[in-house]
């Protein structure tokens, strides 16, 4: 266990009077509940003393009413108080930990896997939920009943000697703990871990169902699935094995001390030194701490399933993302020129790098093609410019400042990149296309769908522009999800347009249509138009031909069609019908 505890100690210190509050109510119904015993016992004595009377049968009843009502009065209210605590920590832990996630980067994602971050916030979470809940309210109610319970048996005239040789076979408890404790940890680790490995698998198999579905392979899917939901089984069984044995040992050694209570206090009632009505308030008494030391083990095993989740909460919340605003970091320029300056580049843990030796200069407001073969590192330059890996030191410059050194906020909310996959959200149309800024009026929405050639099909749906997208909503085809995204990229402000292959999954036609909307677009900034089309770069300033991580080409249109190079044979290639790969 790491000795950071800082979310939950933090959450119990602001929140400790309620905490006293709800113990101090449950410390009040053990007292309660102890004092039956005692009472059940005087009344044994009282009717072997002078036999049934009437009006005593009614007093006891009452005093044993009143007893049973504070019991639950006070117990209940005390539950109340933790069980809303608990509920309230997890609502502000789940907060903190989706903050904490939209600070991190998006290697931080790759590397983690989402399952794993999932299971943390919903598994995990209510593990640690549940040891500040039930974990406080059982340990107060264990702790404070068995020591009530002592209490009532010496004020009961209970012989000291009795109570401690029936109490002696519980002593074992605290040994049990410290055997089974440790091995019940790492088994509910590895059950946790095993669930992730499972959410991991589910939400990829579920997110690739279509393909799944097209390719025929739903059993080696299922079987895929089937292979984690086992380990989990095994894991699980292991766990239960282990703490099902913990938890018989403890009731175990409860019914030990009934049976020594019987033996040796049965004994000392027959020889006259106890009365009757101790001797049953004994046996009582031990049945009830029974309950309590049953409870330990469980507030036990529950304690160390939720200090595993706990360490990885804490360890989650203690992750300090690796692209961080640097002490010097300024807002992006107006108007920004982009200069490359020996960009090279090589994704961590990767050994060949996917940029090399990058020099380019582009004037603010101009265009720049970007073309090149799958894998030429085209993406990798755009993923450097937003920050979303940080390149090295003096690299890549915006309007003179090392992007090192922009603020991510104001370099990523004004620059308005177009990915290829662009995601679109479970929400309307309208808001998916005013997602960079809600408050964008309707009309303009509109103008951004026109502009990105989407008008059309928008306004064809019953709903129009307030269609909800997604699982419970419309399914746009692969071109109009493409336009929709592309429609959102426009509706950003900012001095730079990034169009990555974002009209791929258009046809020839709509792409120049779209081309020849953005014409005035491109004036206003700088755009970048990464394709594998020519006729989507053509008009552009300046067009680079990548190749590899390098530059290998690079002028206007005519004077690459004049190198004869890779661009001119591609631009060849698809004139003539072929696809350049
Ligand atoms: N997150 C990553 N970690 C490691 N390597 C990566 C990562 N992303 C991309 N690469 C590698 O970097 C190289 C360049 O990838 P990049 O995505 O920039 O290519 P691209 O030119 O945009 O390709 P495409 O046209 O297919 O989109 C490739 O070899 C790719 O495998």
């Amino acid at each position: 266990m790491t000795k950071d505890r800082s979310i939950l100690t933090d959450y119990v210190r602001e929140h400790w009077y309620y905490y006293l509050l709800a113990v101090a109510l449950i410390i009040a119904s053990n007292i309660a509940q102890a004092a039956l015993p005692r009472v059940l016992g005087q009344f044994t004595d009282a009717l072997l003393a002078g036999g049934i009377r009437y009006d005593m049968i009614v007093r006891y009843s009452l005093i044993l009413a009143a007893i049973g009502i504070a019991y639950n009065v006070l117990f209940g209210a005390g539950q109340f108080s933790v069980m809303r605590l608990g509920r309230k920590f997890e609502f502000a832990m789940r907060q903190s930990l989706f903050r904490k996630f939209s600070t991190l980067s998006e290697h931080y994602f790759s590397r983690q896997g989402t399952g794993k971050l999932l299971s943390s916030m919903t598994n995990d979470v209510n593990s640690v939920r549940e040891s500040i809940s039930n974990g406080v309210t059982m340990t107060t109610n264990a702790v404070f009943l068995f020591l009530s319970c002592v209490v009532m048996m010496l004020l009961s005239h209970i012989p000291l000697h009795l109570i401690v040789v029936c109490i002696i076979p519980m002593i074992a408890i605290p040994f049990l703990v410290v055997y089974f404790g440790p091995r019940i940890r790492k088994r509910s680790m590895s059950v946790q871990e095993s669930l992730a490995v499972m959410t991991d698998s589910a939400e990829e198999q579920l997110r690739g169902i279509r393909v799944t579905k097209t390719f025929a392979i739903e059993p080696t899917a299922r079987e895929r699935f089937g292979s984690t939901v086992d380990q989990i089984k095994d894991n699980q069984l292991h766990l239960v094995r282990m703490s099902s044995l913990f938890q018989a040992a403890v009731p175990f050694l409860g019914a030990l001390s009934l049976v020594i209570s019987l033996l040796y206090g049965g004994y000392l009632a027959v020889q006259g030194e106890i009365t009757i009505g101790n001797f049953i308030a004994l046996t009582l008494y031990l049945r009830i701490m029974s309950g309590p030391l049953q409870q330990i083990g469980n507030v036990i095993n529950m304690m160390q399933r939720s200090g595993a989740s706990l360490d990885r909460v804490n360890r989650l919340l203690g992750e300090q993302p690796d692209i961080q605003d640097s002490e010097q970091a300024q807002p992006l320029a107006a108007s920004p020129d982009l200069k490359l300056s020996g960009l090279s580049f090589t994704y961590p843990g990767s050994e060949r790098p996917a940029l090399k030796d990058i020099h380019l200069h582009i004037a603010s407001g101009q265009t720049l093609g970007i073309v090149g073969k799958t894998g030429s590192g085209k993406t990798t330059l755009v993923k450097l410019l937003l920050r979303i890996y940080d390149p090295p030191t003096g690299t890549v410059w915006l309007g003179g400042t090392d992007v090192r050194d922009i603020s991510i906020n104001s370099l990523r909310s004004r620059i308005a990149y177009v990915p290829q996959d662009g995601f679109l959200f479970s929400t309307t149309i309208r808001d998916n296309i005013a997602f960079s800024d809600r408050s964008i009026p309707l009309e303009k929405v509109e103008n951004h769908a026109r502009q990105a050639m989407i008008y059309e099909p928008i306004v064809r749906f019953p709903d129009k522009f307030d269609t909800r997208l997604g699982e419970r909503g419309v399914t746009l085809s692969g071109g109009q999800r493409q336009r929709t995204s592309l429609a959102r990229g426009l509706a950003k402000t900012g001095p730079i347009l990034i169009l990555d292959d974002s009209m791929s999954a258009v046809d020839a036609v709509t792409e120049t249509g779209i081309l020849a909307n953005l014409v005035q677009e491109r004036k206003q900034r700088t755009t970048l138009i990464i394709s594998h089309r020519i006729s989507a770069v053509k008009q552009a300033d300046r067009i680079i031909v990548l190749d590899e991580g390098r530059i290998v080409e690079q002028g206007t249109h005519q004077q690459l069609l004049e190198q004869r190079g890779i661009y001119a044979s591609m631009y060849q290639l698809q004139e003539e019908g072929l696809y350049y790969e």
